[in-house]
């Protein structure tokens, strides 16, 4: 479904500022895997989601999405295949707009200009029941300019529209991050909900160890640009943030994310 393969990536090449973001990244990802990523600062985790959405364009190795090379494909011309929700709330959405137009934006995008629904009465009912599945209320204020929203009411309206259009590939880049525990376990639900519902295939970075072992049904480590550890459905069952503090442990010159046990 979704195959990295030797991806590198180097900011500021030939520079005292030279990054190596990705240093030969690969990793292969099969129709509904739900992947999360943990790793310390700078590790690449943000630049390995970058690289998958044509945000970046990598400078060696080949991406391909369901067999296709989407390596020197752009972010908007991938966006049919990609949905994404970002750490911040307002980056997801459109404040001055409201909410069903919001919705309608998320119809519209990675379809051909012209070909979106109107906003009609079928299409209210349909974003209503939508809206309904979060249980925040919102199918009662289709007209409330998103503005208004809290961040976690407005990251769930980002990840509704992010699976809106069954994107082949659903990135989570630290989306609870910004969020009060609560509203961050709210959104934490929500993504499993539309994840298992959509049968999303999906890759979700995360400074929060135990979330990364709750969710998904496969989990890797990154560090310096490369994955240094994996585990799979059966190894991820018994696996716990202990385990986890020792693998970065074995790593040599490894720093968790200062995020890592803000929980
Ligand atoms: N646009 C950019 N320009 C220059 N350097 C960058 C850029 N984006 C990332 N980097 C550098 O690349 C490396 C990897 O960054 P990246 O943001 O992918 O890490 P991360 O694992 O997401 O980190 P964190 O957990 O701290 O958010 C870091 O050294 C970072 O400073």
């Amino acid at each position: 479904m979704l195959t990295v393969t030797d991806v590198s990536k180097t900011f500021f090449p030939g520079t005292v500022n030279e990054r190596r973001a990705l240093h030969g990244l690969s990793l292969t990802m099969a129709e509904g895997d739900f992947v999360t990523v943990i790793g310390s600062n700078g590790a690449g985790k943000s630049t390995l989601l970058n690289v998958v959405s044509g945000r970046l364009i990598p400078d060696a190795g080949r991406i391909d999405i369901d067999g296709r090379n989407v390596s020197r494909l752009r972010d908007h011309k991938r966006a049919k295949y990609v949905g994404r929700v970002f750490q911040d709330p307002l980056a997801g959405t459109a404040p001055t707009l409201t909410i069903e137009e919001n919705l309608s934006l998320a119809v519209l995008r990675g379809r051909r200009r012209g070909l979106g629904p109107s906003l009609n009465k079928k299409r209210r009912a349909q974003f209503a029941d939508q809206l309904a599945m979060l249980e925040l209320g919102l199918e009662d204020r289709l007209t409330a300019k998103v503005g208004l929203l809290s961040g976690g009411q407005r990251q769930a309206l980002s990840l509704l529209m992010a699976g809106f259009t069954q994107p082949r590939i659903m990135l989570l880049d630290e989306h609870t991050a910004a969020l009060d525990p609560q509203r961050a376990e709210l959104v934490t639900t929500i993504t499993e909900r539309i994840v298992r519902e959509g049968g999303l295939t999906t890759l979700m970075v995360t400074h929060n160890m135990e979330q990364a072992i709750r969710l998904g049904n496969r989990l890797i480590m990154m560090h310096e640009g490369r994955i240094v550890y994996e585990a799979d459905d059966q190894k991820k069952a018994s696996l716990t943030v202990q385990d986890l503090l020792k693998e970065f442990a074995n790593i040599k010159g490894a720093t968790l994310s200062d995020k890592a046990f803000l929980g």
